[in-house]
């Protein structure tokens, strides 16, 4: 079986918090997950684990049929996480194209100009990480994990301090960039409108440590963001993440 496969996936950081209850599941290559849940409850400590940046403590995670840390120094993995760890000395636009580089694809000036036209950077190809705002960083961010064309995509909460108007606009800009590549794509967020905007699949966690409490599918239709299939969704996944939520008091 392809995609990312958990393998009875678990962690437990040293002084005995459980942020990752042994987990069993798969995400099919290609298509868009969004991992749901209350906040602390372990969903960056799994994206950190199919990251390769955190060591499980029981049992194996396949990144597209390889260890997260093979797939790595393959570049097969970018990842966008909420905390944007720009060079600093490097101009935004060189944080971008650097990606290309170290992933030992050929530069390709053209799409990184268009990624940063798409993220709303336009003008600011020569500034300096320090002189961007934090959205700003978490835009050229996430322009720099699409500029390898990487078979997985990691975001977690990757427009986390972006306002909401920009973020529906991100999301539908950039989305079908990683979508019409084939791209696998986890997305953590704490959004329910934006994983039903985004991805194929919800998945809804407990509060730590994390356990599946729901595996819902997207229907195409739910994309058009205001339609019935769209609210009963929505209305679905509040109930089980307050349920969830109610099992930590
Ligand atoms: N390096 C670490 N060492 C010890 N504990 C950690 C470490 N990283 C995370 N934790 C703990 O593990 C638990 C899960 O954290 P994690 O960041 O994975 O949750 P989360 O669901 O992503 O949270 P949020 O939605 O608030 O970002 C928390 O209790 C956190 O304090």
């Amino acid at each position: 079986m392809q995609g990312i496969t958990c393998i009875g996936l678990g962690k437990t950081y040293r002084g005995g918090i459980e942020a990752v209850s042994p987990l069993d599941l798969n995400f099919s290559s290609g298509r868009t997950t969004a991992l749901i849940g209350p906040s602390g409850c372990g969903k960056s400590t799994l994206l950190r684990l199919i990251a390769g940046l955190e060591e499980p403590s029981v049992g194996d995670v396949r990144v597209l049929g390889q260890s997260p840390a093979e797939q790595r120094r393959r570049a097969g993995i970018s990842v966008a996480f909420q905390d944007p760890s720009l060079l600093p000395w490097l101009t935004m636009q060189s944080n971008i194209s650097l990606a290309r580089k170290l992933a030992r694809k050929p530069p390709d000036p053209a799409r990184v100009a268009r990624l940063i036209g798409l993220v709303g950077l336009g003008g600011f190809e020569k500034v300096r990480p320090a002189a961007l705002s934090g959205g700003m960083r978490q835009r050229a961010a996430m322009a720099r994990a699409l500029a390898s064309d990487p078979q997985v995509l990691l975001l977690d909460e990757p427009f986390g301090a972006v306002d909401e108007l920009t973020r529906r606009q991100l999301a539908r800009d950039l989305s079908p960039l990683w979508k019409s590549q084939g791209t696998t794509t986890l997305l953590v967020t704490h959004s329910v409108d934006e994983a039903i905007m985004l991805s194929d699949r919800i998945v809804v966690f407990s509060p730590r440590p994390a356990r599946v409490v729901a595996d819902l599918e997207v229907p195409y239709a739910a994309e058009l963001g205001d339609g019935p299939e769209f609210r009963s969704l929505k209305d679905k996944v509040l109930t089980v993440l307050s349920a969830s939520a109610a099992m930590a008091k």
